[in-house]
């Protein structure tokens, strides 16, 4: 199966360029209005309340910006290593392995208060590095989950599953319907 084109799937995913290379190109989906709008209503039609939606640097930002600006909840952004404003003792950080890379991510500490309930965001989940530092991040600052939200989700690595069995999912290319009852549209 192929979750880009296959039609019951989120019609907006055969919008992404899968001829761009290194990566697949998810731009023409925000760069269509009709397709951003229906992906974010998808979005918004399948997640629970939340006080605050965390994106990441960088194209999680445009979608995790479009729903927060939608929603009125605080946008909340964790950041590549290095390029928060701020002192390190007043940021918390996860540094990880990507393949033979070295990265890492950033959020600034009191943007998350105990008990806040987050969307975190992404427009894309593949070995799922950055998603699992971003929710390291939150969880330790005492946040609580209550939605993950993406363009697409590796449909073939175990992370994916492990997320999708932890938390609740929205992704367009609804990978989770594959094991779990069906949260895409
Ligand atoms: O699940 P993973 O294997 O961790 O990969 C997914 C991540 O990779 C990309 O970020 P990246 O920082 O590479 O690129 P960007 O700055 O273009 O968003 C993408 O935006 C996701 O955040
Ligand atoms: N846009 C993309 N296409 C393919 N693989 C990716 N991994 C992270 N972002 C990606």
């Amino acid at each position: 199966m192929d979750v880009l084109t296959e039609p019951r799937k989120s019609w907006y995913l055969s919008l992404v360029d899968r001829t761009a290379r290194p990566r697949y190109d998810v731009f023409p989906i925000f760069a269509n209005p009709s397709a951003f709008s229906s992906l974010l209503a998808n979005i918004n039609q399948h997640v629970e309340a939340h006080d605050k939606i965390v994106a990441i640097d960088a194209i999680g930002f445009v979608l995790g910006g479009a729903l927060a600006a939608g929603s009125g909840k605080p946008f909340i952004p964790v950041r590549k290593i290095g390029k928060l404003p701020h002192p390190n003792s007043n940021l918390e950080t996860r540094t990880f392995d990507d393949w033979d890379e070295k990265k890492g991510l950033e959020i600034k500490r009191d943007w998350i208060n105990k008990g806040d309930r987050v969307l975190l965001v992404d427009e894309w989940i593949g070995e799922g590095f950055q998603i699992k530092a971003a929710l390291d991040m939150i969880e330790t600052l005492g946040g609580t989950i209550v939605g993950i939200a993406c363009v697409y989700l590796h449909p073939d690595f175990e992370s994916s599953i492990e997320l999708a069995k932890k938390y609740k999912v929205f992704a367009a290319n609804c990978l989770v319907c594959k094991y779990f009852e069906c949260r895409c549209t």
